[in-house]
């Protein structure tokens, strides 16, 4: 068939049904929110009423006095919209009327009273996701309030039977309109403050430093009958600098419904991370622990390993894990009191490593599945007999695999969980989570509390 035109697309995350009943218990502050930031302007106007000639009224100062939500569903509309329905919000709005009316030639009466206007309404809030320059865009135009209960009471002595009357026949409508423009331009102001807030708060999730991921929507988010998933371009920025991504392979089925969250990561926005991260010098260790102190009771003061990338590992997702294809180099130094530390000897291997990742208890787990080690070059300071090269070879493969791997892999398991964690990961109430690694992919499923933390900040960017 035809090729859709699409951006590539590195990233894609799938919220499905389960998730949006956890959200759910959630969209109540936010309506709540919405009625509260509304602003009700006041409301004049006059009418000729029989036998009392011109009347004038107005309504003042209107204010919420009391607002309570009793219910709420989310629903996923295919190809649609995510539907918000709740029902019973019910609101007291306080303020002052005031009316007059011109009697006889003489008589002119003005009386100031407060009252209190007793609804409650249903809410239905049908709300489109659109892709606007790359940023989830929230469309709740389609917003209806359904009042089955507005009733006016005015404080002090019995009032004139005719003002009910007006209230009744002319003020409540205008009120209906009032409220319906006023929260429903207040809701769709919020839906759209939240979007943009997860759209920064995601790119500040995926940059450290000098790189990042370019998550730009490269569509409008799907939304289907039992998920809604949103396609990131997955670009590396590095020092500001995007590269391009080769062409995308995800298919919807590659994911589930089951579970509440879905990543899915091309392997090669794996591989573009780890070419910045070794752009950006930080593949590179040195190691002065005990267990590496070889030249212990020479003259020398001590010793220390510097093992580093030689060019950027290449990152490729398999059934059986993620293989890494690095070129290493270990370099054994000897420190001396008084000049500069010199080279013992130094050798370079090309390494491949299977690793199994995992993510328990806030920490990021990565275990070493397989391995293959091709020993490259030797140097060593002080001349060696061919016989032994060949056991040296054979020592420090040996010494790479019982060593060097599992302290590569020691060091980066924290470092990566240091990384995740200041971002605000361990915030998150993150339910079994599995990491799942399939041909030039990588999938994070889970289930998630709802992230109190997030509505928290969200809340309080808006005042
Ligand atoms: C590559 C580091 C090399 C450092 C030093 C170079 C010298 C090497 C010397 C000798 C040994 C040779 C290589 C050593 C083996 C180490 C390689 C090695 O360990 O490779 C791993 C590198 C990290 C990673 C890409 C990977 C697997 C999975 C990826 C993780 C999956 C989830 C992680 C998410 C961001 C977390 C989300 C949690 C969720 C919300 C629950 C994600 C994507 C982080 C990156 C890892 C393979
Ligand atoms: C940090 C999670 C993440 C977000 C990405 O980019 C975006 C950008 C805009 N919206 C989203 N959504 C998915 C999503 C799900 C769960 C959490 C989340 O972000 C966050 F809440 F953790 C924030 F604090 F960082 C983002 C939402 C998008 O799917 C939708 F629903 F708007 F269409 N993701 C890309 C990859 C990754 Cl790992």
């Amino acid at each position: 068939g035809h090729s859709t035109s699409f951006t590539q697309t590195g990233i894609v995350c799938r919220i499905t049904r389960p998730a949006t009943l956890v959200l759910n218990q959630e969209t109540t502050k936010v309506i709540q929110r919405a009625f509260q930031r509304a602003t009700y302007p006041d409301i004049k106007g006059e009418k000729i009423m029989f036998l009392l000639g011109k009347v004038s009224y107005g309504l003042h100062n209107i204010q919420i006095s009391n607002l309570s939500i009793a219910s709420s569903q989310v629903d996923l509309k295919k190809d649609k919209s995510i539907d918000i329905a709740i029902q019973n919000v019910s609101v007291i709005f306080k303020g002052t009327l005031q009316y007059g009316y011109h009697g006889g030639w003489l008589l002119r009466v003005q009386q100031s009273v407060d009252f209190e206007i007793d609804t409650s309404i249903n809410l239905q809030i049908n709300t489109r996701l659109t892709c606007d320059g790359g940023r989830v865009q929230a469309d709740t135009s389609d917003c209806y309030l359904s009042f089955h209960k507005l009733a006016l009471h005015l404080h002090g002595e019995k009032q004139p039977g005719w003002l009910e009357q007006l209230f009744t026949d002319f003020i409540s409508f205008t009120m209906k309109l009032i409220l319906k423009g006023q929260v429903c331009k207040e809701i769709n102001v919020l839906a759209n403050i939240m979007a943009d807030f997860v759209q920064k708060k995601a790119a500040l999730f995926l940059t450290d430093g000098d790189i990042g991921l370019d998550i730009s929507l490269t569509r409008a988010p799907a939304i289907k009958d039992n998920y809604l998933e949103s396609h990131h371009k997955g670009v590396l920025t590095y020092k500001n600098q995007s590269s391009i991504l080769p062409d995308s392979t995800y298919n919807p089925s590659l994911l589930g419904d089951s579970r509440m969250l879905y990543f899915w990561f091309s392997d090669k926005v794996l591989s573009s991370l780890a070419k910045a991260a070794f752009l950006d010098k930080r593949l590179m260790l040195t190691l002065t622990g005990d267990e590496f102190k070889i030249f212990q009771h020479s003259s020398f003061s001590d010793s220390q390993v510097e093992v580093r990338s030689l060019t950027a590992p290449q990152i490729i997702c398999q059934p059986e894990g993620t293989t890494v294809k690095s070129s290493v180099s270990v370099e054994i130094r000897l420190l001396h009191q008084d000049r500069a530390p010199t080279v013992a000897f130094s050798f370079e291997e090309d390494i491949v490593t299977v690793i199994q990742a995992s993510y328990e208890d806030k920490k990021l787990i990565l275990d070493l599945s397989d391995f293959q080690i091709h020993h490259k070059s030797f140097h060593s300071a002080s001349t060696l007999c061919k016989q032994s090269q060949e056991s040296i070879q054979e020592f420090l493969k040996t010494l790479t695999a019982m060593v060097g791997i599992p302290v590569v892999i020691s060091w980066l398991e924290p470092a990566l969980t240091t990384l995740l964690n200041s971002k605000g990961l361990d915030l998150f109430d993150i339910i079994n989570p599995e990491i799942i690694t399939n041909k030039g992919y990588l999938v994070l499923q889970m289930d998630f509390g709802f992230p109190q933390h997030l509505l928290e900040d969200f809340l309080q960017t808006i005042i």
